[in-house]
């Protein structure tokens, strides 16, 4: 199944069924206790495009994010990029494929190993790729200009720098193998809102530069609807609603979406509704509800809800909708 109407042509990465289990101890003796993080999650990536990837904490964002570059293993499902399933790939392929992906991730500090120069963390990932001494070096000293700081920065250490220019660090380390796809996980929220829109700003002008393709991961719904073209929302290691930002934001479709949007503070002006307050708590990721994973909290929710997942079915043109009642 797609869910995007789209040519191949167009697609970077098409994501099948594809589950992010953790633990699973228990298996001898038959009660597995899986953590269901991704609970087959079906969706396609588009090329150059920024998909926006929103929810609560813990259903499921990051352990997409990474097992879509295989930083994390999936349990099941498929990854194609290029032609090859990621989840299949030997691991000597997925060295030579992983230049491709690179992944941003949310604190810049903790992501920079401090007892490295600026000019060693950028050119890592050169070093292992096996580009020779004088062209790194001409590479790096590019990079760092082109994400806004200046080659005497090189020689200086992380601990030496703002958040935002740690950010752009990281970046710029990212950018080195001229990768087609970039995760970036939380990209902005360790950061001071005057900065936040300087480093989304420059992640846009590198996108055009470079042809990148994002996927942005934020809890925060305004930055991403400020970034991106279409938008995911998880909810319980399912993505339940995806669509163009702006059809999105205007007419969200499923319950959980115009719930998380009514709490954004302009949320009443955009959705036309009050604020809805969800009853209960996210049920454990251990042991899902049957049916729709958020029919225990959904003020539409009937009894087909409980007896059938909903898939995720074209509600409106180029809007995808995982709802037995949508609209
Ligand atoms: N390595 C792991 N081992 C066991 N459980 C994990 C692991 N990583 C994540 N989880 C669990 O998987 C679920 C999804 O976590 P994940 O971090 O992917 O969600 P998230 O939406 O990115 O949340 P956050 O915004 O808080 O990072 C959570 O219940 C989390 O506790």
């Amino acid at each position: 199944m797609s869910n995007q109407m789209t040519e191949p042509s167009e697609v970077l990465m098409s994501v099948r069924d594809l589950k992010v289990w953790y633990g699973g101890k228990g298996a001898l003796f038959g009660n597995p206790d899986w953590v269901r993080a991704v609970d087959g999650v079906t969706l396609d990536i588009l090329k150059g495009e920024t998909l926006g990837l929103v929810g609560e904490s813990g259903c499921g964002k990051s352990s997409l994010g990474r097992a879509l570059i295989r930083l994390e293993r999936p349990h099941s499902g498929s990854i194609l990029f290029g032609g090859e399933d990621l989840a299949q790939v030997s691991p000597s392929r997925l060295r030579t494929l992983r230049r491709d992906m690179q992944m941003v991730f949310q604190d810049p500090m903790s992501s920079l190993d401090p007892r490295m120069t600026i000019r060693r963390i950028i050119a890592e990932g050169l070093v292992i790729a096996g580009v020779g001494r004088d062209e790194r070096n001409v590479r790096v000293e590019e990079l760092i200009q082109i994400v806004g700081l200046r080659k005497e920065h090189l020689d200086r250490y992380p601990h030496e720098f703002s958040g935002g220019q740690r950010q752009r660090i990281g970046i710029a380390r990212a950018l080195a193998l001229r990768p087609k796809l970039v995760v970036a996980d939380e990209p902005v929220s360790a950061l001071d809102v005057s900065v936040q829109s300087q480093v989304l700003n420059l992640m846009k002008d590198l996108q055009d530069e470079f042809g990148l393709t994002y996927l942005f991961i934020a809890h925060d719904l305004g930055v991403v609807e400020y970034i991106s073209d279409r938008v995911g929302v998880m909810y319980l290691g399912r993505l339940v609603e995806l669509a163009d930002a702006e059809d999105l934001y205007a007419r969200p479709m499923m319950p959980y979406t115009q719930a998380l949007l009514s709490a954004i503070p302009d949320g009443e002006a955009a959705t036309g509704r009050s604020r809805i307050i969800l009853k209960g708590d996210v049920p454990s990721p251990r042991n899902p509800p049957s049916g729709c994973p958020f029919r225990t909290r959904c003020w539409r929710a009937e009894a087909r809800c409980a007896a059938e997942v909903p898939q995720l079915q074209e509600v409106a043109p180029r809007h995808w909708a995982a709802c037995h009642f949508p609209g």
